[in-house]
């Protein structure tokens, strides 16, 4: 696999400006060294987000959403200072208990307190030494060497498959062919429903026939049943029709052209995760709804990271599920991450506000928020979401410079509407699909990045710590057309 290293800016030629901090009652005071925030080098502007469409988002049920428009100053520093109020954080780092996590009470006066005023004084948290796990030992097979523009290049981390950063230079690397057929195995074993029924339909389908209208329109419904997308399904059979109407067709031959129109759809959304290393720390907030595997993925996340060398914080965001608190910890002692997390029932943006704090007077390089799960339509949980997004940008106008939802691969229609809605509130710029080693049923993924051309950067295919793949688009349309290099596998 070629691993493409995307070349990408934020701004940060200006002069950071003063944030507004709102250290309210009991907000919490991080005892850290300052944090030499020195603007960092001019870069070009950054792509911007999806624009959050005002009025009512269109989907079945739900309320609105609420309209998008700009919050005032003086409702944000208020909600900051009620974020920070309703919470005391605890701040652990994995084998390393700090109680050095004071409240000034006397700060939450001003909503817009100076961040110099904010005296730190604790000694920084000493970044964490452990044994690399043995997987990551010498970094993935594929990891391109990359010359990181902040760090010089005898210390530059080789970033696992899947990653980029702003300054690494493209380089292809031959695909280590054992890993690929594993996990391809994997891959084709969870889309396995999807092939074996589609590929079963259409060798039915066209036992002796010539292509005509009907079967056309039949394989046309096939496709639609199989999640793919309108789009996608009329694209198979405008090719088909253009190669092989009014004569013999055979199933293969239908595969074969299945495989090729979903890889062209898919390929321009398959893209690395691109990390700006050049500043501290780059921000990945995780969203989706219950159970699509948001905590699993940060762990996952969190060890190819840290597995490379690079420092990764990890922020317990669902202050809902008392166990997800404690699932996240339990990653971040595995994958040897610094982990921040605060009491059920807390502000989860008070959360990422401290989050943020912490992991910039660390200087980590990464951090990584976890959401509670939520269903699109549930207008006030979709709000606590806004205001996550909106508290971390007060603290960096690029932040959260990721936004990735998690899709799990078993849901089939509904994940259309939940990148719709979740796109809108917490402007989503990558996905991921999860359990396609499951029952999957992904052919949906074809249908939303034909909609909405998001990034798809990685696939769970599994419980465990290495089970998440960079997204591959050809492996995923041969996995599902039942075709292609792994299909004798
Ligand atoms: N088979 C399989 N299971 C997965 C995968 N990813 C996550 N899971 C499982 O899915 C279940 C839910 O994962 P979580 O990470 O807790 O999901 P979540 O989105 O954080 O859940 P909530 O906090 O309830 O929203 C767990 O049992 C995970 O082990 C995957 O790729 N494959």
């Amino acid at each position: 696999m070629a691993l493409g290293f995307i070349k990408k800016v934020f701004t940060f030629g200006r002069e950071k400006p003063a944030v507004e901090q709102a250290p309210a009652e009991d907000s919490a005071k991080v005892e850290t060294p300052a944090a030499d925030v020195s603007p960092a080098s001019e870069f070009a502007e950054p792509a911007s987000p999806p624009s959050v469409p005002s009025g009512h988002l269109p989907h079945e049920g739900g309320d609105r959403l609420g309209d998008a428009a700009p919050v005032k100053q003086e409702q944000l520093a208020e909600e900051i200072a009620e974020a920070a109020v309703s919470h005391d954080v605890e701040t652990s780092v994995s084998k390393l208990a700090t109680d050095n996590v004071v409240t000034e009470p006397e700060q939450a006066e001003s909503a817009e307190a100076d961040v110099a005023a904010q005296e730190v004084t604790s000694e920084p948290i000493p970044p964490l030494v452990g044994e690399m796990s043995d997987r990551t030992e010498g970094g993935d097979e594929g990891a391109a060497e990359t010359d990181l523009a902040s760090k010089d290049i005898d210390t530059a981390p080789i970033l696992p498959k899947g990653f980029a950063t702003a300054a690494s230079i493209p380089e292809p690397t031959p695909e280590a062919p054992k890993q690929k057929l594993s996990w391809f195995q994997r891959l084709r074993a969870g889309l396995a429903r999807t092939s074996s029924q589609l590929t079963g339909q259409i060798a039915a389908l066209f036992t002796k026939r010539k292509l005509d209208d009907q079967t056309l329109q039949d394989l046309e419904d096939l496709l639609i049943q199989a999640d793919l997308g309108v789009e996608t399904a009329m694209r198979v059979t405008d090719t088909l029709a253009s190669e092989r109407y009014g004569k013999d067709v055979t199933s293969e031959d239908v595969g074969r052209i299945m495989a090729q129109e979903i890889a062209k759809v898919l390929k321009p959304v398959a893209k690395p995760l691109q990390l700006d290393l050049s500043h501290k720390p780059h921000v990945i907030l995780v969203v989706g709804v219950n159970g699509t595997g948001k905590t699993t993925t940060i762990g996952k996340l969190a060890a190819k990271l840290s597995g490379a060398g690079l420092k990764v914080m990890v922020a317990a965001g669902d202050t809902f599920r008392a166990a997800a608190i404690e699932q996240l910890k339990i990653w971040a002692d595995r994958t040897k991450s610094e982990f921040i997390g605060t009491k059920l029932g807390a502000d989860a943006a008070g959360l990422a506000f401290d989050a943020f704090q912490q992991a910039k007077a660390n200087k980590s390089d990464v951090l990584i928020i976890d959401t509670a799960g939520r269903l699109q339509n549930k207008a006030e949980l979709m709000a606590e979401l806004e205001k996550i997004v909106r508290v971390l940008g007060k603290l960096d106008p690029d932040a959260p410079h990721t936004v990735l939802q998690t899709l799990d691969a078993t849901t089939g229609q509904n994940a259309l509407n939940q990148v719709e809605i979740f796109r809108n509130v917490a402007g989503v710029n990558g996905l991921i699909m999860t359990k396609l080693d499951g029952t999957a049923r992904g052919g949906i993924l074809v249908a939303i990045s034909a909609k909405h051309k998001l990034p798809v950067y990685f696939i769970g295919v599994g419980e465990g710590v290495d089970d998440l793949e960079p997204f591959e688009a050809e492996d995923f349309a041969n996995a599902i057309a039942g075709t292609g290099a792994g299909s004798s596998q």
